[in-house]
């Protein structure tokens, strides 16, 4: 599969342009700090590494909100990156809420997706509640093969005031958290979003991260055409064909909520 990740010195440079980043949006802001959701996962393990080291340990809050769907790894490993960077840290258990919410809807059926939809949604608010109170930012952990295939909540997970990694394949997340010296267990670490049990990205989305990310380097973020993306690949044309449709139909996602052009008078 095709090699995104960077050299040594483009590495440096992409840590510090990201670091200032953060410093940035938190200063422009007029915030005294960040917080951030931890799931033990190497999305959150790495923007955590990368703020703490940009704002110090002292201005990042992290949040660890397990639900009733969470692994005890998940959420062990969760803690260990606080405690590891020596941040503030809280566990808030969010089922009892998410329960509330979805008890208060009349004739709810508990659809599966619509309730793992709302652990990311309760999870954003209570990153917002934190964040109000205590002058802060809310920092995102999403990626851009997340952000290029709508894979996430609408509302939910991407409910934050900046990406810090959002420009980052998944390969160059992973290659960045060991970099930045997270343990190597975490920086390797199969992703899942845990919105459900035994849910994982790669087998809700039927692809591996490698085969993702290379193609939308070469054919989304890039201008080879499905042929030639098959050519230098060598994947399947459902593949592609599968990666340009969830583009496409995630574009809701990525822009703010439409409204209709004024009428010529
Ligand atoms: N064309 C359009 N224009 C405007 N709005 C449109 C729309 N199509 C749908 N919508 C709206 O969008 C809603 C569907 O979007 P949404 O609510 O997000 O729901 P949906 O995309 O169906 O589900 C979220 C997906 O992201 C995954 N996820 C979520 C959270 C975290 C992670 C992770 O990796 O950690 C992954 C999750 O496993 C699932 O596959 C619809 O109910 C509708 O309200
Ligand atoms: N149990 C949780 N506690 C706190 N925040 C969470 C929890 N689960 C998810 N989140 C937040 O939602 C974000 C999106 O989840 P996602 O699974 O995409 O990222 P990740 O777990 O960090 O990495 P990976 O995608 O490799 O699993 C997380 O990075 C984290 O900020
Ligand atoms: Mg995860």
């Amino acid at each position: 599969m095709l090699d995104l990740r960077f050299s040594d010195d483009e590495l440096r440079d992409r840590r510090d342009h990201i670091e200032t980043f953060i410093q940035d949006v938190v200063a422009d802001a007029g915030a005294d700090g960040a917080v951030l959701g931890l799931s033990g996962g190497v999305d959150s393990t790495t923007t955590a590494y990368l703020a703490a080291s940009a704002l110090g340990k002292e201005n990042l809050r992290g949040l660890v909100l397990p639900a009733e769907v969470s692994s005890d790894g998940n959420m062990s490993d969760a803690e260990r990156v606080a405690e590891d960077l020596g941040i503030e840290y809280d566990v808030v258990e969010i089922e009892p809420i998410v329960d509330a919410l979805v008890d208060a809807v009349p004739g709810s059926d508990r659809d599966r997706t619509a309730v793992g939809n709302t652990r990311a949604r309760v999870r954003g608010v209570l990153n917002y509640y934190v964040a109000n109170e205590e002058n802060r930012v809310v920092l995102g952990t999403g990626n851009r093969a997340e952000a290029l295939t709508g894979y996430f909540t609408k509302y939910g997970d991407q409910a934050v005031d900046c990406n810090p990694i959002g420009n980052l394949y998944k390969q160059q997340v992973r290659q960045l958290a060991a970099h930045l010296g997270a343990p190597d267990d975490l920086a390797e670490k199969q992703a899942t979003a845990e919105l459900w049990a035994d849910q994982t990205d790669e087998g809700e989305l039927g692809l591996d991260y490698d085969t993702i990310d290379a193609i939308l380097a070469l054919h989304v973020d890039g201008d080879l055409s499905p042929a030639a993306t098959e050519r230098a690949l060598d994947v399947d044309r459902d593949a592609i064909t599968q990666v340009r449709e969830l583009y496409e139909a995630s574009k809701h996602k990525r822009a703010m909520p439409p409204a209709p052009v004024d009428p010529t008078p």
